[in-house]
């Protein structure tokens, strides 16, 4: 998908929302546990139920690793889903990658091309020739972690080396890779104050914004400061909508949840 396309998406639906896929069968309504493959009869309920409300579907592949060859069926037939019935809607294969350049290639081929993902997160530490094997492909985008929502992103992110924070350095240096412009960035909802300065070294790049709902990121706060031109922003929230309820009507509670999120986004889309 190009980026216009997801512009075009996001004009279209008013909604800058990505709905994590986070399925734990531990937290699945227990009338799912009957289900021949519980998780992909979750994701289903909630696709249909909140396809028109979002622009991208996360999946954090950790959540389906979990279950062995089940889990990554269970993916494989959520991403195909996802691709035959709503092929507009945006998809991050939430995986961390990077490794050394011929390995990020396989990395790549699985999630770009077996799998059929828009996009995938990769970790920036291995530097450019880690990164550039998921550039090369047409089409797909790079969400390059920068500055994550946890805690534990002082302990590295933010620490000073040669007068500049090391997650600046990550952006400025990432725009000297090859095929930069299939570039997005991971920043969390958490540091809003952070997202001015962001937005000075990469004024038109997309951002994938977790942390909103569960951690505690505040959209209004992450908007004002990480909006650009275009939007440029994709929210995601996962355990807030996919779990807002745990019984039969966890998919129209879960669309409750997502409409709340949609209607304040339409609001800022206006300001
Ligand atoms: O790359 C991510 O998506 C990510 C980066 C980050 O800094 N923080 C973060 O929470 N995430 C992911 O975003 C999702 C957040 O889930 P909730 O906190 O349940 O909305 C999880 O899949 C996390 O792994």
């Amino acid at each position: 998908m190009t980026t216009s396309q997801l512009i075009q998406q996001i004009k279209q639906k008013k909604s800058f929302l990505c709905i994590g896929l986070d399925v734990d069968l531990n937290k699945l309504p227990k009338h799912l546990l009957k289900e021949e493959d519980p998780i992909f009869a979750f994701n289903k309920a909630i696709i249909d139920a909140t396809h028109h409300l979002c622009v991208a579907y996360k999946p954090n592949t950790a959540f389906y690793e979990a279950y062995g060859l089940h889990g990554w069926k269970s993916l494989e037939k959520t991403i195909n889903y996802i691709n035959e019935k709503h092929p507009e809607i945006f998809t991050i294969a939430d995986a961390k990658r990077g490794d050394i350049g011929n390995t990020s290639t396989m990395y790549a081929k699985a999630f770009f091309e077996n799998m059929a993902f828009d996009s995938v997160t990769v970790a920036p530490y291995m530097g450019k020739d880690s990164v550039e094997p998921f550039l090369a492909f047409e089409n797909k985008h790079t969400i390059l972690l920068a500055l994550t929502s946890n805690q534990g992103a002082f302990d590295f992110q933010t620490k000073v080396v040669d007068e500049s924070e090391l997650y600046k350095q990550v952006l400025e240096t990432s725009k000297t890779w090859k095929n930069s412009e299939n570039l997005m960035y991971v920043v969390g909802a958490t540091k809003a104050e952070y997202f001015a300065d962001i937005r000075k070294i990469i004024p038109d790049s997309f951002l994938l914004v977790p942390g909103i709902g569960a951690q505690g990121g505040n959209l209004q706060e992450v908007c004002k400061y990480g909006m650009n031109h275009s939007v440029g922003l994709l929210i995601n929230s996962s355990r807030g909508i996919i779990y807002a309820s745990k019984t039969e009507d966890f998919a129209e509670i879960a669309a409750i949840k997502a409409k709340e999120l949609q209607q304040e986004m339409q609001v800022l889309l206006k300001t």
